[in-house]
């Protein structure tokens, strides 16, 4: 088994991802809302990339039955029905419901990863059961970090190293120097990743806008066991 890791879509072309298992993580804060709606009971999730799109194919679903969400400037779109905290899609506004997202980041990730037909949601709160996913699957990996505004996220970096620590422990792998890095940055700062993660810009800017309580939700490792798949433009739970 081989992992390469990507500091960002960016770099990420379509003949790298083919026969890999792809893991996406965009820990602040897409891929963390992601998987806390499914698990809250979204049916299931669609990561658009303009917000045209997010409309556009709202307009062919019974609006019962759908959210919109996102961000853009880390704040909630006008019109829509929810932001990208985490927090807000609790079991009693998300329960069977069609989410259509649109982030900054991590939805452009997420459609990035799309020529891979293996594509798994990371972040911090799963972290064991995608480490568990990618030894069962026993292909080779690729982990695409959304990162911030197309550059290297601390957060993202964090999150792959914590994945590598779990599968480590699973089976012997080889990889490639930012995997090596995000490991061992990982490694010496496990007892309290906060102590590297404070340092980041993306963190910080989410602080200063005021939202502590989904930095906090956002850097708690392992609250679920769920791995979500992102097949044929929809996330579900596996
Ligand atoms: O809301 C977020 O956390 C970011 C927005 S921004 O990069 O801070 O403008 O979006 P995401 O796509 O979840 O990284
Ligand atoms: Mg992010």
């Amino acid at each position: 088994m081989f992992v390469e890791t990507y500091e960002t879509y960016n770099a990420v072309y379509d003949k790298i991802l083919k026969g890999k298992v792809v893991v996406v993580i965009d820990t602040l804060r897409a891929t963390s809302v992601i998987t806390t709606a499914l698990v809250n009971g979204a049916k299931e999730i669609i990561p658009v990339v303009d917000i045209e799109d997010a409309i556009n194919i709202s307009g062919h679903l019974e609006r019962d039955m759908i959210l919109l969400g996102g961000e853009r400037n880390a704040v909630k779109i006008e019109g829509f029905d929810l932001s990208n905290s985490p927090l807000e899609y609790s079991e009693d506004v998300v329960k069977g419901k069609t989410i259509i997202i649109t982030t900054t980041n991590g939805t452009r990730a997420l459609k990035k990863a799309s020529s891979s037909d293996d594509v798994v949601v990371g972040c911090l709160l799963n972290v064991t059961s995608v480490a568990d996913y990618i030894y069962k699957e026993n292909k080779d990996v690729v982990i695409i970090c959304a990162g911030t505004e197309g550059k290297f996220s601390i957060d993202d970096i964090i999150t792959a190293g914590a994945i590598l620590d779990r599968l480590e422990k699973l089976s012997p792998y080889e990889s490639d120097d930012l995997s090596k890095a995000s490991y061992f940055l990982y490694k010496s700062f496990q007892d309290n990743i906060l102590n590297i993660m404070k340092y980041g810009y993306h963190l910080n800017r989410i602080e200063k806008l005021g939202f502590h309580e989904d930095v906090e939700f956002c850097t708690t490792i392992d609250k679920f066991s769920v791995v979500p798949k992102y097949v044929n433009g929809v996330v579900r739970l596996i």
